[in-house]
């Protein structure tokens, strides 16, 4: 197996030297292979979102090293690792620019990790494009390329910025919460089409949720954080047939604690 992400003995804290000083990062080791699906969860505050900001490079790590398909991208700013790595944020404004239209969003996004020149305005092979991709949602949307993004609902909004991000494929896509502020019947939308994507594209891609029953069913991988750790990190088969008591079983067994997450949805 080819090793996309290597994630080496990564230490973060915050407002350190401070009474608040947190620690929340103890030398973390992952290894994220071609072709991974993982999901991530965990209880409040475990470290998902530092996790995937630390991959993202929206910090700059305190000690470790990231390597990206074996090239360390550990010191690289953010803007620098998007053209490899992209990223759905929970809030469906995140991500698209709001005033442009459906079109010209996904120009945009084509054009990720290269010069933006000043001419801007969609190419009519480029036309085609989009509308083949858009025809893939089963949104209609393919139909309303000259509207607004702003106007769309949540789900058709993450929906389009799901493909955005796959667009210009990328090494790895991180899924931050990107179904958490939809409705349940939407959420299951954007979720069963971003497994599409996902399978269709030969992605890699990591997923943070806050619902065991998304976290055992989407996926070939799943890892449960506890206070900045690994505790469970499961793929294939066992996974699979994985019960939600069990790995309420196994996340208790490996950290010593219960989970202390509120949110967390049980099914
Ligand atoms: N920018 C920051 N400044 C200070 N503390 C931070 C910052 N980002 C995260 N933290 C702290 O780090 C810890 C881990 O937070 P993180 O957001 O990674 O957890 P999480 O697992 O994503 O939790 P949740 O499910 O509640 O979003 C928390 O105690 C949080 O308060």
């Amino acid at each position: 197996m080819k090793p996309v992400l290597e994630m080496k003995q990564i230490h973060k804290s915050f407002e350190i030297g401070t009474v608040n000083e947190n620690h929340v990062l103890k030398g973390l080791d992952l290894t994220i292979y071609e072709g991974d699906f993982i999901t991530i969860i965990g209880g409040n505050g475990a470290g998902k979102s530092t996790l995937m900001n630390s991959i993202a490079g929206s910090f700059a790590v305190d000690e470790g090293e990231i390597l990206l398909e074996g090239k360390n991208i550990t010191k690289l700013p953010t803007v620098k690792r998007a053209k490899d790595i992209g990223r759905v944020f929970q809030d469906p404004r995140m991500g698209t620019a709001s005033r442009l239209t459906i079109e010209e969003n996904l120009a945009v996004a084509l054009k990720r990790g290269k010069k933006r020149g000043l001419t801007s305005g969609v190419k009519d092979d480029q036309r085609k494009i989009f509308k083949e991709s858009l025809k893939r949602l089963g949104l209609g949307l393919e139909d309303r390329m000259k509207m607004e993004i702003g106007l769309l609902s949540g789900g058709q909004r993450q929906a389009v910025t799901l493909l955005m991000a796959s667009l210009v494929t990328p090494k790895l896509l991180l899924l931050d919460e990107h179904t958490a502020a939809l409705d349940p019947k939407t959420s299951q939308m954007v979720l069963d089409l971003t497994e599409k994507i996902v399978q269709e594209e030969n992605l890699t891609a990591m997923m943070i949720t806050h619902n065991m029953e998304q976290a055992i069913q989407y996926g070939n991988r799943l890892i449960m954080l506890s206070e900045g750790n690994i505790v469970v990190d499961i793929s294939g088969e066992e996974k699979e047939q994985l019960t939600i008591p069990e790995l309420l079983e196994l996340f208790h067994k490996n950290s010593g604690t219960m989970l202390n997450d509120d949110a967390l949805i049980l099914s």
